[in-house]
């Protein structure tokens, strides 16, 4: 069964929104794993707009499930997961400016930078996931970078579903026939929700992990998080 990870950036954003520890992440962290969720995904930027290198700290001394840590391996990123050691780096080449995370990869005009920085965590027995678009040679360019996982940015998928979902999956049938026949796993995430998470995993079965914050976040300010966990884990069954 595809492993819900739940992004906390967004409850982050809310906490330095006022400067003290409410909402307390790390235990909004421990709530959402004791609500079922299989791993915890955070993005820590370089301007700390909400995930702050601390609460990734402070986060790796308590979680008891599968932690994702996402970023651009600029030094500060790479020494900061080399001391916590989660179960998953996830390499997302964004902009410091960048509003949110808004391209993949290039794997292949990157395969030296990426191969070298894969090398690092997979020593320290770190699971390397690289982000791409939902193309073929992006994934098979992950492989040659010495990935595990590749995780395919859904952006796309999300905003064409509603218009025409045959359409809007094509291009990551093809881009996970490639992750599957390079024998690397397969997450996905971005703008991923109630609305498109089904047919998204029934379409790609094989999908190992999807991470999802922000439309999360939003469900769980009408539905309780508790419940919101339950909702999107119900999609994935
Ligand atoms: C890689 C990815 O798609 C997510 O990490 C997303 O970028 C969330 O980051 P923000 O919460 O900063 O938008
Ligand atoms: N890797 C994607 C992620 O962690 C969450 O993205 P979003 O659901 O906040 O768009």
């Amino acid at each position: 069964m595809t492993k819900l990870s739940v992004n906390i950036n967004k409850i982050a954003v809310v906490r330095n929104s006022r400067g003290g520890n409410l909402p307390d992440v790390v235990r909004a962290a421990t709530d959402i794993e004791r609500f079922g969720a299989d791993g915890i995904t955070v993005h820590p930027r370089p301007d700390a707009r909400h995930i702050r290198y601390d609460d990734v700290r402070n986060l790796a001394r308590v979680l008891t499930t599968e932690f994702n840590i996402e970023g651009n391996p600029i030094p500060d990123f790479v020494a900061l997961v080399l001391e916590v050691r989660p179960a998953q780096v996830t390499l997302v080449p964004d902009a410091p400016d960048a509003i949110t995370s808004n391209a993949g990869w290039n794997t292949v005009a990157h395969r030296e930078f990426l191969t070298g920085i894969a090398a690092r965590f997979r020593e320290r027995g770190i699971r390397v996931s690289i982000f791409v678009d939902p193309v073929p040679e992006m994934v098979a360019g992950a492989k040659a970078c010495g990935a595990d996982r590749v995780e395919l940015y859904t952006e796309a998928y999300a905003r064409e579903y509603a218009a025409d979902p045959a359409a809007a999956i094509a291009p990551y049938l093809a881009a996970a026939e490639e992750a599957r026949r390079q024998g690397l796993g397969l997450n996905a995430g971005h703008d991923l929700s109630l609305e498109n998470l089904r047919y998204f995993v029934g379409r790609i079965p094989g999908t190992d992990e999807v991470s999802i914050g922000h439309a999360l976040i939003c469900d769980a300010l009408y539905y309780g998080l508790e419940n919101t966990v339950q909702l999107y884990k119900r999609e994935l069954k």
